[in-house]
Formats: structure tokens, C-alpha cells, sequence
């Protein structure tokens, strides 16, 4: 039987597209966003997140990355402004990081690669669903935050990390509750923002990008608490959970907007 996606030699991100055609689509994320190429516009305005704690449900190790989810069946926990028209629900938050500190990042900035990236999933509810709105060109809306390992470490972050220990494994599962991811967005609102798609199968190309410009930190020892998540069942042999991120696509042709100068 075929083997199912993952990030490993023999069902990586270069094999995806044998199962996946999408994945050679020509709207692919991540890409790389050069600031000589990026365009500012003036007209973007700025994004608003309006989230519930109590929206929170339960976080989770798929096996690919760590997962909290939310209550997404009613405009609870909401993103508008900057580049979207309307109100997106926040279904789940996961991340990617790498095996050090030195890379881990999907989206790169300037050659920059960071530690890790964090992605806020919304959806667009005038499409009724989310397996619907991810057949639509504005179907979905990610925040990305990229994770830089520091000295002075956000508190935010503690949350998701004190919970690792609960999901080692596979398909481990905890409740997470009364949560606001609204804590972990930096100081500055400033973004980028471009057309891209999902980074794993089957990376439909329905996504508005909303880059966040200014990293939040993290210690080493974060990163390294991330990375004591596996990506094998309980009683399976070990295989640590790192390298979970999408190599660079190719941009062709598309316009990445900055919403600063
Ligand atoms: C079919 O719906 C999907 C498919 C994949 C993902 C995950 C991901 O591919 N998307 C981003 S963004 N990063 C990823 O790893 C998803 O995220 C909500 C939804
Ligand atoms: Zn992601």
C-alpha cells in the first residue's frame, strides 16, 4: 500500500504531488519573501482577533505536529481586517520546527530560517464549511508567527508546552482549555501577506497568508521540550518529532504585499 505523507525519505515533501497533484500547483506555500520584491500597500488595514478562551478544546500529537483545536460552530472566536473581507473562524493552531534551533521555519525572510512557525487556521463561514472553503480561493486565512529562541522567552508559550508531556505520542490527546492564542502575537501588528496554499497534502491553494513581520521568543529549552514529541504511537519504536516543515515553492509570479514600508 502506498505509504501515507510524512516528512521522511520515502513519503517526503517531494513525493507528496504522486498522491497529491495539488502539490505542483502554481500557488504553493511556503515561499521565500525577499523585502526587494515585496510591495507596500497602503490600503491594507490592519488585522483584529477577537477570540474566546473558552473556545478552546483540546490539543493533540497527529504524528506530524501538535495540534488545539476550537469550537468553530459559531463566530466564537474570530479574525478580521488587513487583507480578508468578512469574519474568520479559528478551527486549530499547530506548529513546525526543526531538529535545532537554526531552522524549522516553513516561510523563510530574507534567507532567514527560524526555529519554528506557528499557524492560526481560520476559515471563511460564508462557504458553510471548512471542507468547502477549502475549495475557495478565500476560503482560508492563516496567521503565521514565526518562534525565535531567545533570552527572555514569552510566558505565553508555557501553556502549550507545560501540555507535551501529556501527548508524547501519536494520537494522544488532552483537554486544553480556556485558552487565548491572542496572547502569543508579538508587539507589532505589521505583516506580510500573499496567496499560498496548505504546506502538507492536500495543500489546496486556498489560503490568504497573513505573515506576522516580528518574531515572539522562546528558550532553547522550549524548543527542545517541542522536540521531545514522537511522531510513532505508544509501544512503537522511537521517531522523534522534528522536521515537520514544507522545503520553498516556487513564488511564480505572485505578489507578496507588506502592510509596513
Ligand atoms: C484539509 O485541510 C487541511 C489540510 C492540512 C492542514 C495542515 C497544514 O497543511 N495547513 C497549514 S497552514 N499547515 C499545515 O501543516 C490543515 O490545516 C488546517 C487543513
Ligand atoms: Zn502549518
Amino acid at each position: 500500500a502506498q505509504s501515507v505523507w510524512g516528512y521522511d525519505s520515502d513519503n517526503g515533501p517531494d513525493r507528496w504531488h504522486e498522491n497529491y497533484p495539488m502539490a505542483k500547483g502554481d500557488k504553493q506555500s511556503p515561499i521565500e519573501i525577499n523585502s526587494k520584491d515585496v510591495h507596500h500597500d497602503s490600503s491594507l488595514a490592519p488585522w483584529h482577533a477577537s477570540y474566546d478562551p473558552g473556545s478552546a478544546k483540546t490539543i493533540l500529537n497527529n504524528g506530524r505536529t501538535c495540534r488545539v483545536v476550537f469550537d468553530d460552530s459559531f463566530d466564537r472566536s474570530v479574525l478580521r481586517g488587513g487583507p480578508l473581507t468578512g469574519a474568520y473562524r479559528l478551527r486549530q493552531l499547530h506548529l513546525h520546527w526543526g531538529s535545532s534551533d537554526d531552522h524549522g521555519s516553513e516561510h523563510v525572510i530574507d534567507g532567514v530560517k527560524y526555529a519554528a512557525e506557528l499557524h492560526m487556521v481560520h476559515w471563511n463561514p460564508k462557504h458553510g464549511n471548512f471542507a468547502r472553503a477549502l475549495k475557495q480561493p478565500d476560503g482560508v486565512a492563516v496567521v503565521g508567527i514565526f518562534l525565535k529562541v531567545g533570552k527572555t522567552p514569552k510566558p505565553e508559550m508555557k501553556r502549550i508546552l507545560a501540555e507535551i508531556d501529556n501527548i508524547k505520542t501519536k494520537g494522544k490527546e488532552a483537554p486544553f482549555q480556556h485558552f487565548d492564542p491572542s496572547i502569543l502575537f508579538p508587539k507589532s501588528r505589521d505583516y506580510w501577506t500573499y496567496h499560498g496554499s496548505f504546506t502538507t497534502p492536500p495543500c489546496e491553494e486556498c489560503i490568504t497568508w497573513i505573515l506576522l513581520r516580528e518574531p515572539i521568543e522562546v528558550s532553547s529549552d522550549q524548543m527542545a521540550k517541542l522536540r521531545s514529541l514522537s511522531k510513532n504511537g505508544e509501544n512503537e519504536p522511537l521517531n522523534p518529532l522534528v522536521d515537520n516543515w514544507r522545503p520553498l515553492q516556487p513564488v511564480k509570479g505572485r505578489i507578496v504585499k507588506a502592510s509596513f514600508k
